[in-house]
């Protein structure tokens, strides 16, 4: 299975929110026609319906992919809409957290190829990282196929088991929501310092956006890319005793985030 039989065959998009649009924005871009796309979303957006994909219409008899993209609290309501397309060679792609491939096989069918991802916003500027595994009947081709789509909107890694998939949101799914956070925090903080809040946070996002970049791009580890910011006795190096404090420093603080995330992702699996 490759792009020519999505193309073909189509792509079916159930639940078309901020990650099936970054999705969908991705795949237009790097040239899957829109006619082959089928929304199901009761709600479009203004930019779906500009897009020229077929929304709220028949669906295709045997799409290629869905990309299952509802919260995981309308699951139950939205996913037996498509339960005939269980069992077959159609491929349920999965952003939801905390839904697990076996729940799928229950209401899909066990023979259902299932293949669960945890994508992030950054896919809206095509810089995503997509975490996949699949289920036994995902077969190779077919978790390349997702792969191959995944890259339109970033970077995309493969897991080695579904267990690692509640520290993945926790880390990369949830993670922008953190960035976006310390963006506030630390235009906040500088307007608390005397600047005006428009400096602050231009200053807040470029710094962000300038390290995030750099971290990326350099040789050099986060941790060499730190010391070199911080001159011995310098400024950073006190404001770095209070961030890096064993007890109530960011790493801390960022071990609880993570952890009180994981511990969500694994009551939403449990149901
Ligand atoms: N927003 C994020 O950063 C990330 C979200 N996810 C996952 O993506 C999924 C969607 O999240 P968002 O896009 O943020 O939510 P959203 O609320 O922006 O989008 C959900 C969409 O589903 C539609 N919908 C509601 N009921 C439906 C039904 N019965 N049938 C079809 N469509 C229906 C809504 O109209 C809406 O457009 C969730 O499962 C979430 O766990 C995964 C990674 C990152
Ligand atoms: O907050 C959530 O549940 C989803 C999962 C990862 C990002 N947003």
């Amino acid at each position: 299975m490759n792009m020519d039989d999505v193309a073909r065959r189509g792509l079916v998009l159930l639940g078309c929110g901020k990650m099936g649009s970054a999705m969908l924005a991705g795949w237009l871009r790097s040239g899957l026609p829109a006619t082959s796309v089928w929304v199901n979303d009761p709600y479009p957006s203004d930019w779906l319906t500009q897009q020229g994909v077929n929304i709220n219409a028949v669906l295709p008899e045997s799409p290629a992919i869905v990309l299952v993209a509802v919260k995981p609290q309308m699951m139950a309501d939205a996913l037996p809409t498509l339960r005939s397309y269980g069992n077959g060679d159609t491929v349920f792609l999965s952003v939801a957290a905390g839904i697990t491939i076996g729940t799928y096989e229950t209401m899909l069918g066990a023979e259902t190829p299932v293949i669960r991802a945890m994508p992030n916003t950054p896919a809206a500027i095509g810089r995503g990282v997509t975490a996949i595994v699949g289920n036994a009947q995902a077969s190779a081709d077919m978790m390349d196929l997702a792969d191959n789509l995944l890259q339109a909107i970033g970077q995309v890694v493969r897991l080695d088991a579904e267990s690692q998939m509640s520290a993945v949101t926790a880390i990369s799914g949830c993670g922008p929501a953190y960035v976006f956070h310390l963006i506030e925090a630390m235009a906040a903080a500088g307007e608390k310092a005397g600047l005006a809040p428009e400096l602050a946070m231009q200053l807040a996002k470029a710094t962000v956006g300038g390290a995030g970049q750099l971290a990326e791009d350099a040789d050099d580890s986060p941790t060499q890319l730190r010391i070199n910011v911080t001159s011995p006795n310098g400024v950073t190096f006190e404001a770095l005793k209070v961030l890096m404090n064993e007890t109530d420093g960011f790493p801390v603080l960022m071990d609880r985030a993570v952890q009180a995330a994981v511990n969500r992702d694994q009551e939403l699996s449990n149901g």
